[in-house]
């Protein structure tokens, strides 16, 4: 699905990500990390919003920089999420449907999957949650093949923790995911693979069986403070 092969990028002194190689294939895919460790710099060259200083990132067999066509088979969610303060939820999600060749009915499946009922509001009057959650909806409008969200749950209350691990639960039958999240526990049992990306270098990855001990070992939280 995602191939990488000695994929590097340097912002100025800076080396984002360092000579990665990596298959990522169909299924639930989780990357974990320390903050700066290059997780949203590997994921936005696969959505071709970066193009590499070197080396060879390919989506479905595609060059993301150069064939923008290929983003038509993605949903994306990036993270902190933006949108344009003076429409609301709705009118972006129908501008993100259109894009795709959907119309108003696919918003409205996607509006009802997610449980959203404040898309007629301004997204300016959006909370944190809300924002997030208008950024989930986004990329799973259009039934994409791949859904790329980077921290789905950061903002999101207990309950819609609960509620939108249901729906990945639901959702994976159907499609592929990659999602970043520092918050992995909730997401643990739907994944299929995780990732570790830290100082710009894969450090670890595999079945999520074979990595769990190691992933508890790295990531779980213990407050001896
Ligand atoms: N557009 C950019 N211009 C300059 N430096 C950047 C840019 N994007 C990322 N970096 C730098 O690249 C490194 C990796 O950043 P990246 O955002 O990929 O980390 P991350 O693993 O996603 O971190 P976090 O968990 O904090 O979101 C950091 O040192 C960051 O400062």
């Amino acid at each position: 699905m995602i191939i990488a092969r000695g994929l590097t990028k340097r912002f100025g002194k800076i080396v984002a990500l360092d000579n990665v190689t990596v298959e990522i294939p169909e299924g639930v895919n989780l990357i974990l990390g320390p903050n700066g460790g290059g997780k949203s710099t590997f994921f936005k060259l696969s959505t071709g919003v970066y193009r590499p200083t070197s080396g060879l990132i390919r989506v479905f067999g595609r060059d993301p920089w150069r064939d923008a066509g290929v983003k038509m088979k993605l949903g994306v969610a990036y993270d902190p999420v933006l949108f344009p303060p003076l429409v609301s939820g709705r009118e972006w999600l129908e501008f993100i449907a259109k894009s795709k060749g959907y119309g108003e009915d696919e918003v409205e499946r996607i509006g009802k999957l997610l449980g959203l009922d404040f898309l007629d509001e301004q997204t300016r009057n959006y909370s944190s949650g809300m924002l997030k959650k208008l950024a989930l909806a986004q990329a799973f409008i259009g039934s994409p093949e791949l859904v790329m969200i980077d921290e789905p749950l950061a903002n999101l209350d207990f309950e819609s923790i609960r509620n939108f691990v249901r729906i990945l639960k639901g959702e994976k039958k159907e499609r592929s995911f990659v999602i970043i999240s520092h918050i992995w526990e909730p997401l643990m049992p739907i994944a299929d693979r995780v990732y570790v990306i830290a100082g710009g270098k894969l450090v670890l990855s595999g079945e999520k069986e074979d990595v769990r001990d190691e992933i508890e070992r790295l990531f779980r939280l213990r407050m001896d403070v």
